[in-house]
């Protein structure tokens, strides 16, 4: 088992802390021992704790458990994001619903049995664990949704799409956005999340072609405590987290053949089974499918099930691609112009006629973008007062429409972080630490990105 996370035990026994210290190691990443409450402040200061154990009654023959109460109202001052585990030695359950009311995650009692006390603890741990990641997500939604909203273009294909997508994000009609890569269907995604009534809630984003096998169902669904080996903990899914808000399901074309009858099961019954568990618990999302596949050619080649298909696409959204609107490519460029000369310091930059034309013509494999990177370089490349034919370095200019575009170093360097959270579960200390970077740096990335 990965050892994750830093618990704080405050007991005023010695043989107790020795004890748990010999037992918590083996779960937790550091465990911290100290045997007196007014060393919780300093503790908390210099360390990055992620659950506390505190003992309720510390000045020996008083046993109310108020100093317990104390120090764990001074905790959540400290940080609300800690959980605290209460331990008592008298089965005082009074005293643990007061509590639970005070903030505390859970409660042990003593003597405690060892299996219990890991399995509070470490879920104690994971709550904490989702609901960072949640308060992260919804930081995350501020953001994008205080960024400059979708660029629609001047051209008649994509006032048809705007039009419809008008009429359908108020409702809650799933929707299936098809188009090449990098024509924009995660932006439109977003922007049909925005202009909708769960525009205050989450849209939680899910690349189907990422997820295994055996991480599909614990990924989407969730998972109970021992359902698999490593299930040490509950964890809920995809599908929770997007409660009340929008469940983004990218490349759902990627999904295999097997896992699509899962899927299209918690469509229908609009619940989910966590795995391990036998409780339904009822969804609330609004389904966006992408895709760059041919569904209705899946299907034909039983690759892509069509009951499926039926229910993902109630309103299809196909958006062209930019070879298809030639009149949108320079208003595009223009706006990534002006976005990266201010990023640069290059404000007043523009693009000679010769450049004009080159960006016209070329064919655009990796669409919008595409043009975004070829801007950002000929940006950084250029050095006069407009970009000139020489500044755009595209791709491959002789490439085939058919073929996709070549990385650049900044696609490779967001792929590397994906996959890096994929790998780590979200846990953005093990993220930064394999990408060997700080959190900062990891979190200034995850921005720029838009991940
Ligand atoms: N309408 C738009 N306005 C502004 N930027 C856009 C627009 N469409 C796409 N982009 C830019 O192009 C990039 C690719 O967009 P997006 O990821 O939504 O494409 P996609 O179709 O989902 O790509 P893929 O199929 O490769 O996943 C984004 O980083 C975004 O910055």
């Amino acid at each position: 088992m990965v050892k994750q996370g830093t618990v704080l035990v405050v007991d005023d026994n010695k043989g107790i802390l020795k004890a748990l210290g010999l037992l918590l190691d083996k779960y937790f990443d550091k465990v911290i021992l100290i045997s007196s409450p007014n060393r919780i402040a300093g503790t908390l200061w210099n360390e990055r704790v992620d659950v506390v154990l505190l003992d309720m009654n510390f000045s020996a023959g008083i046993n109310t458990g108020n100093e317990g109460i104390y120090w764990l109202s001074q905790i959540k001052k400290a940080d609300a994001n800690i959980q605290v585990v209460v331990f008592t030695a008298y089965a005082d359950i009074d005293l643990a619903v007061r509590a639970i009311k005070e903030g505390a995650a859970d409660f042990v009692v003593k003597p405690w049995e060892n299996d219990k006390l890991i399995a509070t603890l470490l879920s104690a741990y994971n709550l904490g664990k989702s609901k960072k990641e949640v308060k992260f997500l919804k930081g995350m939604r501020q953001e994008l949704s205080s960024a400059a909203p979708m660029f629609w273009g001047a051209s008649q294909s994509m006032r048809q799409v705007r039009l419809l997508v008008d009429k359908v994000a108020a409702t809650d009609a799933n929707v299936l956005i098809t188009g090449e890569n990098g024509t924009g269907k995660e932006v439109l995604a977003r922007e049909i999340h925005r202009l909708s009534s769960r525009a205050a809630e989450l849209m939680v984003t899910v690349d189907m072609g990422a997820l295994t096998e055996s991480l599909f169902e614990s990924e989407l669904f969730g998972h109970v405590k021992g359902a698999f080996t490593d299930a040490r903990t509950d964890r809920i899914g995809k599908f929770e987290i997007a409660r009340g808000g929008t469940l983004f399901l990218d490349e759902i074309g990627n999904l295999s053949y097997h896992l699509q009858a899962k899927l299209l099961s918690a469509i229908q019954s609009r619940s989910v089974v966590r795995v391990g568990s036998n409780l339904s618990v009822p969804t609330d999302i609004r389904l966006i499918c992408a895709t760059n596949r041919n569904l209705p050619e899946m299907v034909t080649q039983k690759q892509f099930r069509e009951d499926l298909l039926y229910r993902i696409n109630t309103i299809h959204i196909e958006i062209p691609s930019l070879r298809e609107r030639k009149e949108d490519i320079l208003p595009l460029a223009e706006m990534f112009l002006s976005r990266y000369a201010a990023k640069y310091h290059k404000q007043g930059l523009g693009i000679d006629t010769g450049a004009q034309k080159k960006l016209r013509d070329y064919p655009w494999p990796g669409n919008i973008r595409e043009l975004q990177h070829t801007v950002e370089k000929a940006v950084i490349v250029c050095e006069t007062e407009n970009i000139a034919e020489d500044n755009l370095l595209m791709a491959s200019p002789q490439v085939s429409a058919a073929q996709p575009a070549v990385s650049t170093l900044e696609q490779m360097e967001r792929d590397m972080i994906v996959r890096a959270i994929r790998i780590n579960d979200g846990n953005m200390s093990a993220v930064a630490a394999q990408l060997g970077i700080t959190r900062q740096t990891l979190y200034n990335k995850i921005k720029k990105y838009e991940l």
